[in-house]
């Protein structure tokens, strides 16, 4: 069946439809990882975006129940040069076509994605539809254009209900703004009971779990759309260890005075280098992130750089001067992405251990 793809600047792209049928709009990003789709379509930091995968064959080893970085998908479609018909992989449990179907998400393949990339990387992400629709290019275009985006990603995909995973290690809260499945295995794996809690728990609702440390998480949309969590932090600063993931870097980060800017295309894929200021070493990275923490604001604040991205300068990571207290705008948790990270959650770790 025939899709199209609309930019809101007015470029057409038609291709064919798989996974659901039907009309999604949102913003267009791309993200260059080669593999690692079954991650990046279910983490839901990727919530409200159509998201354009400049690998040009995707879906070439499946779906599976184990790899998914959340229960639903929650990015708004997928966007793709080819989808795999069939996959081959033993771990294989459904293909792409399937899998986002069976999830109502839209698909669009055929779609020249460096083309889109470019234009992109040129004018900056923007605002996009996919539609099975048969309707005249006009008619969808002003109903893309009468579409405003949503801003509260956060509410729609933080956990409603406090969830409990009993362990015998360090009792570490997760503020779910939208946590990927990798973040919670990492604390685990560190045998750390963890405490699930929506994204506008109070700081005293926090507290009273007695936790050895709070894990701010990844999570979709814009830092500022959320206040609430920005006040939340607020009231836990110094009162126990803090590491923050991505949009949790960006709310620590305004809790301690900062401020956030929306990056012209952002970062996703899974080769970002990242240079760590204090040992000069450099880290392969999977980012995946619109908002950047502005360097400039940090000037009157108690926070300093830790790490920068090598490919823009912009700040990749934040370490508060005096509290216990840290973050970084990229994922240590990896999935999908390097390994090389994970030392941040065992300096988390340390973190406690000094609390
Ligand atoms: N992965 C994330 O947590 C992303 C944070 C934020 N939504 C951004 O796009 O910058």
């Amino acid at each position: 069946m025939k899709a199209r793809l609309l930019l809101i600047d007015g470029t057409v792209f038609t291709g064919t439809s798989f996974g659901a049928t039907g009309e999604s709009i949102g913003e267009v990003v791309f993200n260059t990882s080669m593999t690692g789709y079954q991650e990046i379509v279910t983490d839901p930091s990727y919530c409200g975006e159509l998201i354009t995968m400049t690998y040009p064959l995707i879906g070439n080893y499946g779906f599976n129940r184990e790899d998914n970085e959340s229960l639903t998908p929650h990015c708004q479609g997928l966007i793709v040069r080819e989808h795999a018909e069939y996959a081959s992989n033993w771990r294989n449990e459904q293909s792409i076509d399937e899998w986002l179907a069976m999830h109502h998400i839209v698909g669009i393949s055929g779609i020249d994605t460096r083309m889109l990339t470019r234009k992109i990387r040129i004018h900056g992400t923007m605002k996009g539809m996919i539609t099975t629709s048969e309707e005249p290019v006009e008619v969808l275009l002003s109903r893309l254009q009468d579409t405003s985006l949503r801003t509260d990603q956060v509410a729609q995909v933080s956990t409603k209900s406090v969830q409990i995973s009993p362990n015998n290690g360090k009792r570490v809260v997760l503020v779910d703004y939208g946590a990927k499945h990798n973040i919670h295995r990492e604390l685990v794996e560190r045998d750390c009971e963890v405490v699930v809690v929506p994204y506008n728990t109070t700081a005293e609702e926090i507290l009273k779990y007695q936790p050895d440390g709070v894990m701010l998480s990844n999570g979709p949309g814009d830092p500022k759309d959320v206040p609430e969590s920005v006040q939340a932090i607020q009231g836990l600063l110094g009162k126990v260890p803090i590491f923050g993931i991505c949009l949790g870097h960006q709310l620590l980060s305004l809790a301690c005075g900062a401020d956030t800017e929306k990056l012209k295309f952002g970062h996703r894929g899974g080769n970002h280098p990242v240079k760590e200021l204090a040992t000069g070493r450099s880290y392969l990275t999977a980012q995946n992130h619109g908002y950047v923490v502005r360097e400039a604001s940090l000037e009157h604040t108690a926070l300093r750089v830790s790490h920068v991205a090598l490919n823009d300068g912009t700040i990749e990571g934040v370490e508060h001067k005096e509290l216990p207290a840290f973050s970084v705008q990229y994922h240590p948790e990896s999935a999908p992405g390097p390994l090389d990270n994970g030392y941040l959650f065992d300096r988390f770790m340390t973190m406690m251990e000094g609390k």
